[in-house]
């Protein structure tokens, strides 16, 4: 179902959670709500659910305002980190419960929620769990059986939380995965809150990047990465190079006398600005090469980690040293050593006005 979403506030006291939420989500899309801790993510899915009121602004979910709709009739499923099973349940007394708790007339035969869990411990991987009671599952299982009791009440709509939180990196991936081909089998419509942003570009169709109760900035993901709009959402999406820099003329910015090609539109020719280059976007040439967008520096420290290779390398461009981060399978990365002169050539950079 497809939510449009309209001026939506809270404030907590002197806080807003919230500051004039606009947001639409298309019908059957994945959305990842992304932003540092405390930008107002899980309040709005809260207010979404129905387990929080907004102050104002209005939230339509298939053309219908929610504020008329009791939380219970939204048919909005929700898996939130810390919202945890029904300890004393068994798993399939978990998954049957929304079912089991519906008013007379809207409940199911027994026999027929019974043929639902089964089919929805089918769908999360769990045939035969049934039995068991959630201190006898791994996180990540309990996690999937948060998800089947969401989904038994047959939501239109998905809500979670920083579902895969708690679980460790790998069991995460895996998760992340699945929960996606999920999505994407059941026609839902799905909210997601992470504030991993590799989760979150993976992961989503659609990514919202969250700061201080205001959407930073909305696209699909390559849209995000290659072309942040502010200088928070740059960052936000990964390990950058800040380098202070100069418009130089139309499509151009100087950093100590270094030029490179750079979308300068909006910035005045001559003002002072930042350029943010991803490690991973520099690359290694070969020691006394000369050519446009090349500089020489010197190796001050290399750092191997299980996949890449971190060099950070003083060239006169910044005060600090500029990182860069290689494959470390990469078949041309040179053995360095702390000392050894090196040559960088640096990509097109994102530019921003400076910070005032
Ligand atoms: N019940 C509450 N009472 C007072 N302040 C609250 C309450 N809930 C949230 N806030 C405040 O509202 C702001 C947004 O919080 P919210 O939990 O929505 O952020 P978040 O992006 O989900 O953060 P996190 O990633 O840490 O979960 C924060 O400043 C938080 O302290």
């Amino acid at each position: 179902m497809p939510i449009a979403i309209q001026g939506l506030t809270k404030r907590f006291g002197p806080v807003f959670a919230l500051d004039g939420i606009e947001l639409e989500v298309p019908d059957r899309a994945f959305v990842a709500l992304l932003g540092p801790s405390g930008s107002g993510k899980t309040t709005l899915l809260r207010i979404i659910a129905g387990l929080e009121r907004a102050d104002a602004g209005q939230i339509r979910v298939d053309g219908t305002d929610i504020a008329a709709v009791r939380p219970r009739q939204r048919r909005i499923g929700f898996v939130f980190q810390h919202y945890a099973l029904f300890r004393h349940m068994t798993v399939f007394g978990n998954i049957a419960f929304g079912l089991q708790v519906r008013p007379g007339a809207t409940r199911p035969a027994k026999s027929e929620i019974a043929r639902r869990v089964e089919e929805l411990l089918a769908l999360v991987h769990l045939p035969g769990l049934g039995g068991r009671y959630p201190r006898q599952l791994s996180g990540g299982q309990r996690q999937r059986v948060a998800l089947a009791r969401a989904l038994a009440i047959e939501p239109k709509l998905l809500l979670l939380d920083e579902p895969f939180g708690a679980l460790d990196a790998k069991v995460r991936k895996e998760l992340r995965v699945w929960l996606r081909e999920l999505h994407d089998r059941s026609g839902l419509t799905s909210l997601f809150v992470t504030h991993d942003q590799e989760e979150a570009l993976e992961l989503a169709d659609q990514v919202v990047v969250m700061r201080d109760g205001r959407i930073e900035q909305q696209g699909d993901p390559a849209a995000l990465v290659d072309h942040p709009a502010t200088a928070f959402v740059s960052s936000f999406l990964g390990d950058v190079n800040r380098l202070p820099c100069t418009v130089s003329g139309q499509g151009t910015v100087e950093i100590a006398g270094l030029r490179l090609p750079a979308d300068t539109r909006g910035l005045a020719d001559g003002s002072r600005a930042i350029a943010d280059i991803r490690p991973r976007a520099i690359r290694l040439v070969p020691a006394g090469t000369a050519g446009d967008g090349v500089v020489a520096g010197t190796a001050r420290r290399v750092l191997h980690s299980a996949t890449t290779v971190t060099i950070e390398a003083e060239t006169g461009l910044s005060p600090d040293p500029i990182r860069i981060e290689a494959d470390r399978y990469a078949a041309d990365l040179p053995t360095l050593a702390v000392g050894d002169a090196v040559a960088l050539r640096l990509p097109q950079p994102f530019v921003f006005a400076a910070e005032t």
